[in-house]
């Protein structure tokens, strides 16, 4: 008989039915050789192709319905709405792929034509264009059991870029994960696909995740979630024969610079923005502002003061899962507990047994800058305000803090002058800077970074989230005078595809 995992619906405790089926290491190596058989196939198929894939994906996830709507609520606890609007971006994200897939711009197709007169030697003939990687194992998060999960950002950017993906699907939503596979399963049959095109690993531990991340038929790995399991897996993947590429979005304070013009005119206005985007899904974004740097003064304490007010109301929220939740209280503890840290403002007590009690403290820059722990992430609806003498201790802080995803500004014009003199900072610590807003509700787009230095990710040359996020499955190769028959359509001559190219120097469409 099949061993079977039942989520925990973290609005009661109980496990759900029905059970989903366990993986075991037969599987991971069935669906590794599967996968390496269909790599060459999947790769080599026309852009139209693999751009109609993508969309039968998008199609098939639409048509699963009521059932994975459901499904995903109760194993997260997340509201109909949020589940609905996550299904709507999950599938404008597969189809924004079929988009760059079409385009054949990610390809990057080069071509140096041979030049046999040059002097004093001739020139070979070189064309470049990239391929896939391989095989990626892909690591759904918790906190966006569609988005960035079975069909989620990685795994549409992996096919995308032509590689046969492996999912190891969270372990706090296997019912949604199943019902994701299925619909991908349904499109590799529709679009007359190798089946191994996609495979999923379904665990309650971490063994067949270390597995598959160690098999060498695996080529990259994408994952999103703590930065423990993202270190443990960047390790095992770097201590293999053959190392690896892991593509892990791990760990972000987010910080909110408040600058003393802004806080002066509207101090009060940001403090309920931030208080909303504070408490947004419970608090359970890795773009979550968990930092607050601002300025003392009158306007910092209209901050504060429309902070708490939005905070003290807010009603309690279920977290995703019972551990998530521990963690966030232990989290929270830890700050309530700390001598140099007063508390703010606390939510509504918890009524459910995985209800999270959002929370706002305060510390000042000594003491901040003396305990390097104030920076560690509290995953949660939880922030600490930081209170600086003036902007131009802002750089302190910045030159003390680790890598970010977001940076959030708020200013007026006579700020101006000093984020100037900040902006290069802040480039260097950030994947992304933002103005008058916050880092909560990622853009699906060509422009967007969802990415930046260490711990905010395991390499800040990529993001995880927009059409950039291809670039981590692709390789280039260069051949040099390979015969017009032989080379790929994208680089033949007349440009048989119709895509940009780059010829001697210039972007062409011949
Ligand atoms: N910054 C962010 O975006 C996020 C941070 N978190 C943080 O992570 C904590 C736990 O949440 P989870 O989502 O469960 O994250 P997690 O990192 O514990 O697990 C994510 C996935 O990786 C796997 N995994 C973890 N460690 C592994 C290892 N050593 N070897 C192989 N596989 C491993 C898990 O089984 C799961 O499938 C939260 O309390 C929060 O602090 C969670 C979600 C997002
Ligand atoms: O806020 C978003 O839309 C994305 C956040 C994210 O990537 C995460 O929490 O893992």
């Amino acid at each position: 008989m099949t061993d079977l995992i039942h989520a925990t619906d973290p609005k009661t405790g109980k496990p759900i039915d029905p059970g989903i089926a366990l993986s075991d290491e037969a599987d991971i190596d069935r669906l590794c050789a599967e996968a390496t058989a269909a790599f060459r196939i999947y790769r080599n198929t026309s852009l139209e192709t693999r751009a109609a894939f993508l969309e039968a994906v998008a199609a098939e996830i639409m048509e699963s319905g009521e059932a994975l709507i459901e499904r995903v609520m109760v194993e997260t606890g997340l509201p109909r709405t949020r589940v609905e609007g996550e299904r709507a971006r999950t599938c404008g994200q597969l189809r924004l792929f079929a988009r760059v897939v079409r385009d054949g711009d990610f390809l990057d197709a080069r071509i140096d034509p041979a030049r046999p007169d040059r002097q004093p030697l001739p020139r070979v003939d070189l064309r470049l264009r990239n391929i896939g990687t391989g095989p990626v194992a892909v690591f759904g998060a918790s906190n966006f059991p569609l988005a960035f999960s079975v069909a989620g950002g990685d795994t549409a950017s992996a096919l995308a870029a032509g590689c046969p993906v492996i999912v190891k699907a969270h372990p706090a939503h296997p019912g949604t994960s199943e019902i994701v596979a299925t619909a991908i399963r349904a499109a590799i049959t529709r679009c007359d696909l190798p089946a191994g095109v996609f495979g999923m690993v379904v665990e309650t531990g971490i063994e067949l995740g270390a597995a598959l991340v160690t098999d060498p038929r695996i080529k990259a790995v994408a994952f999103t979630g703590s930065r423990q399991g993202g270190l443990a897996l960047m390790q095992a993947a770097a201590g293999r024969p053959e190392p690896i590429p892991v593509y892990a979005e791990m760990s972000s304070i987010n910080p909110v610079l408040l600058f003393p013009a802004a806080l002066a005119s509207r101090g009060s206005a940001i403090g309920q923005a931030f208080a909303t985007s504070l408490q947004i899904g419970a608090g359970q974004f890795c773009t979550n502002p968990g930092l607050v740097l601002g300025t003392d003064g009158p306007g910092l304490d209209a901050f504060i003061a429309g902070a708490t007010a939005s905070i003290e109301g807010a009603m309690p929220q279920t977290m995703l899962t019972p551990g998530i939740h521990a963690a966030y209280d232990r989290g929270v503890s830890r700050l309530a507990s700390h001598a140099g840290v007063r508390t703010l403002a606390r939510g509504d007590a918890p009524s459910g047994p995985h209800d999270a009690q959002a929370a706002l403290f305060e510390t000042d820059l000594a003491g901040f800058l003396e305990d390097g722990h104030l920076q560690d992430e509290v995953f949660g609806p939880s922030s600490l305000l930081v209170r600086v003498p003036d902007a131009g201790a802002f750089s302190d802080v910045l030159a003390h803090l680790e890598g970010q995803l977001t940076i959030a500004l708020h200013m007026d014009e006579p700020d101006h002058p000093v984020v100037t003199t900040l902006l290069p900072v802040l480039e260097e610590k950030a994947g992304r800077i933002l103005v008058n807003g916050f880092g909560t509700g990622v853009e699906v787009a060509d422009a967007m970074v969802h990415g930046g230095p260490f711990p905010a990710t395991s390499d800040s040359r990529t993001t995880s989230v927009g059409t950039l996020a291809i670039r981590r499955f692709l390789r280039p190769v260069c051949y040099q005078d390979l015969p017009q028959a032989l080379l790929a359509r994208a680089l033949r001559d007349g440009n048989p595809l119709g895509i940009n190219r780059m010829i001697d120097g210039k972007i062409a469409k011949h």
